[in-house]
């Protein structure tokens, strides 16, 4: 399997870091005089050598004054090739020295050049090899050798189903739309043609324009892809880490520093993978990349589904816009479809001379949609309602998009009823107010690593200091956090064997997180593609994996909708999580405490907040507060109020102690006396009793089930995992499709 533990983020940073490297660039930081600060201009005397200084540095055009984001443009950013800039603090205060590099190192990299080229040609003078019968499943696509490699050193030693199909129509140059289910290689379905047509490019000159543009709905799918692309074209021989630079991938995504994603644009990318937003917000500014987008050789939408859905249809339409590249249109009316209908008919002459090949991937695409995208060419009009307007934005979005092909190639493998043969479904009926007591019994019961969905980032907000107060390793994943932490949060739950991720349904689609055992519906998901997608995240690539839905009684209906439009006979098919109430009970007297600490903080937090509010608010205003308002509440230092304050201080850590004290206890099933336990999930009380009813003593070995310190001792019970313990209850319910 592909070695996910060093992150994507990771390794786009050092991609970029090496990348400076080679091209010995030197940044150099200035002051912006708007802000008041003083620019730091370098005085000619300062420059050394002035000849070598005009001979080798070579202000870039384009690298002019550009702010960092998130700097409030007080940072400026100026590139110098070949020349190094030492800052140096003096008694006249900051002072920058240029430091040229060596004439004779110069000369011999000049002559490096000349004789060997640059690193990149180098690379592409060896001939590279690969024994293909070390992959014979792959042997008939006729990959590119280092591609071959890097399958072999990943241990993708044959092509899932999706790659199976998807290969052979589009390195024949076809437009493909690929349905798949979660977890099984549709990045490589449509990453492989791409890496195989830039790696067979004859490259004249170091010198590349944009070949290929994937648009993906997040920014971690986005990284992660960039990530999984680059896997494949790294060479191990070369120096570790190194990407193959005959193809170079850089990501576009928000949350991250323009000016970088854009110098990396600016020095030529291969393949670009990006989120809609950013984007479009960098095309907008940037003449080269619009260009360049004008003249793609590929786009591909991964997840188109859930970008509309977010709402970024605009930017996409905007994007996909620029790929259609026989039509300037801005309007979505009768007209411009029988415009695109047009310029459609005349390309399919041009297919030849124009191969431009777009691909659609995702797990969740409606067949009415798959219907419309098949049909569409010959009948535009199909696509609109009665009422004149496109039948969904997709349908709409669909409709510009400019295939090559009379008839796009559909591959169509999603599983029936949307579920992966390997994940196991499992739900538990509870009362709303009794889900957390649920979840955390779920979580100490099966330890492992789970991925927690909740409907709200609020719903995040409370689930976390409860998980924290009882001991849980658990982050939080939302789109309100700062991309940094939220790549961090996901970084850690990775490398955290037995850690809970609190997410939005921002983490619902792509993510491929290696070895998460657990997908809980916290609150029932709002469409059947969220639920197939949450699903997603376990259960990929072959192995196997369980979710768990709470259902409160009010969400059974929706439940049920859920399931049909999955055509699923009913909400009974999916089996009911077993439930050892004594457990439960003990655990609810946890919870309750915990919600209470947690409560009595907030309150002390809350009430501090306001009396500074307050009294900030009178300051600023210059008014006086109210002679009725007892002054006292107002002031931190009076008497009453730190007595008060401190009060409750107090009560909080005496809570505190007495949740401490029960975490450190051990969880025991009922009836089992301490000396004579075992552990693990099942009450092996009952095959303790003879058929009197009598207890056995029987020596049994005392181990426990850990799932975090302290707090997760469980005592006499049977140790197991979800499925197993699921498998118990289900035989009654196997799974049932409408037929
Ligand atoms: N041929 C292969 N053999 C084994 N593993 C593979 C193969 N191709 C891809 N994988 C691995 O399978 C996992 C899932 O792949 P990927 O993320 O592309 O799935 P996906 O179909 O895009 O999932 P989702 O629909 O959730 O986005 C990844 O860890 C990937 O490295």
């Amino acid at each position: 399997m592909r070695n996910t533990s060093s992150p994507a983020w990771n390794e786009h940073a050092q991609e970029d870091h090496a990348h400076h490297h080679v091209l010995h660039r030197t940044f150099i930081f200035s002051r912006s005089c708007s802000t008041g600060h003083k620019r730091l201009d370098v005085p000619k005397e300062h420059i050394k050598e002035k000849t070598d200084v005009t001979k080798h540095i070579k202000l870039k055009k384009e690298a002019k004054k550009r702010r960092f984001e998130g700097d409030d443009g007080i940072l400026e950013l100026e590139e110098v090739e070949d020349v190094e800039v030492i800052y140096e603090e003096t008694q006249h205060g900051r002072t920058a020295r240029f430091k040229v590099r060596e004439t004779a190192t110069d000369e011999k990299e000049t002559q490096a050049k000349t004789s060997a080229g640059d690193d990149e040609d180098e690379e592409k003078e060896v001939e590279e090899t690969f024994d293909i019968s070390l992959l014979p499943e792959w042997s008939e696509f006729g990959l590119h050798p280092r591609l071959c490699s890097a399958l072999h050193r990943q241990n993708f030693l044959s092509p899932t189903p999706i790659q199976k199909k998807s290969l052979p129509p589009a390195l024949k140059g076809k437009d493909v739309i690929g349905v798949a289910e979660t977890g099984s290689g549709k990045t490589l379905a449509y990453g492989l043609p791409i890496l195989q047509y830039l790696l067979e490019q004859k490259r004249s000159s170091n010198a590349r324009t944009l070949q290929a543009l994937i648009i993906a709905p997040t920014r971690e799918l986005a990284l992660q892809v960039a990530s999984h692309l680059n896997a494949c074209i790294a060479d191990p021989e070369k120096e570790s880490g190194k990407r193959h630079r005959a193809v170079r991938i850089g990501t576009i995504v928000g949350g991250m520093a323009v000016q970088k994603q854009l110098r990396v644009v600016e020095r030529g990318v291969d393949i670009l993978v990006a989120t809609p937003g950013r984007l479009w917000e960098l095309i907008e500014e940037n003449d080269s990349l619009s260009q360049q987008i004008k003249s793609l050789r590929f786009l591909v939408l991964d997840e188109a589904d859930r970008m509309i859905e977010t709402g970024h249809f605009v930017e996409l339409d905007n994007i996909v816009r620029l790929t259609t590249r026989q039509m300037r249109t801005t309007q979505t009316d009768e007209a411009s479809l029988t415009e695109i209908e047009g310029v459609r008919e005349d390309n399919e002459g041009k297919q030849q001379d124009d191969p431009f090949q777009t691909f659609i991937f995702s797990a969740t695409l409606s067949r009415d949609l798959q219907q419309n995208l098949k049909r569409r060419k010959r009948t535009p009009s199909k696509l609109k309602s009665k009422g004149g307007k496109p039948i969904s934005t997709l349908d709409e979005l669909v409709s510009k998009l400019d295939f090559r092909d009379p008839e796009p190639e559909m591959i169509d493998l999603s599983p029936k009823g949307g579920v992966v043969s390997t994940l196991q479904e499992s739900q538990v009926e509870c009362l709303s107010a009794d889900k957390d007591v649920y979840l955390y019994y779920f979580l100490l019961r099966y330890p492992g690593r789970s991925l927690v969905f909740v409907s709200s980032i609020d719903g995040i907000r409370r689930l976390l200091p409860l998980c924290e107060l009882l001991q849980l390793h658990a982050y939080p994943l939302h789109s309100q956090l700062q991309q940094r932490q939220r790549l961090k949060n996901l970084d850690r739950f990775k490398s955290t064997p037995n850690s809970i991720l609190i997410a939005t349904d921002v983490a619902a689609r792509g993510l491929d997180i290696p070895s998460v055992d657990h997908v809980i519906h916290y609150q029932i998901p709002r469409s059947a593609d969220v639920y197939i997608h949450r699903n997603g995240r376990t259960a990929r690539a072959s192995r196997s994996g369980f979710s768990l839905i709470m259902c409160a009684p009010d969400e059974r209906r929706i439940l049920r909708a859920l399931l049909a439009s999955l055509d699923r006979v009913g909400e009974n098919e999916i089996p009911h999580m077993p439930i050892e109430l004594d457990l439960l009970d003990n655990l609810k007297e946890r919870v309750q405490l915990a919600k209470r600490i947690d409560a009595a903080t907030h309150k002390v937090k809350k009430e501090k907040h306001e009396r500074n509010w307050l009294k900030q608010a009178a300051e600023a205003m210059e008014i006086e507060l109210d002679s009725d308002l007892d002054v006292s509440i107002l002031d931190e230092d009076a008497p009453s109020k730190r007595r008060n304050e401190s009060k409750e201080k107090q009560q909080v850590q005496a809570l505190k102690t007495e949740l401490k004290d029960l975490l450190s206890r051990p969880l025991v099933a009922k009836g089992v006396i301490k000396k004579y336990i075992t552990s693990g999930a099942r009450s092996v009380v009952p095959e303790l009793l003879n058929s009197n009813g009598v207890l056995i003593f029987l020596f049994i070995a005392y181990n426990v089930v850990l799932t975090g310190a302290g707090a997760d001792k469980i005592l006499g019970y049977k140790r197991g995992d979800a499925r197993s313990d699921l498998m118990g209850v289900k035989s009654s319910t196997e799974r049932n499709f409408a037929k």
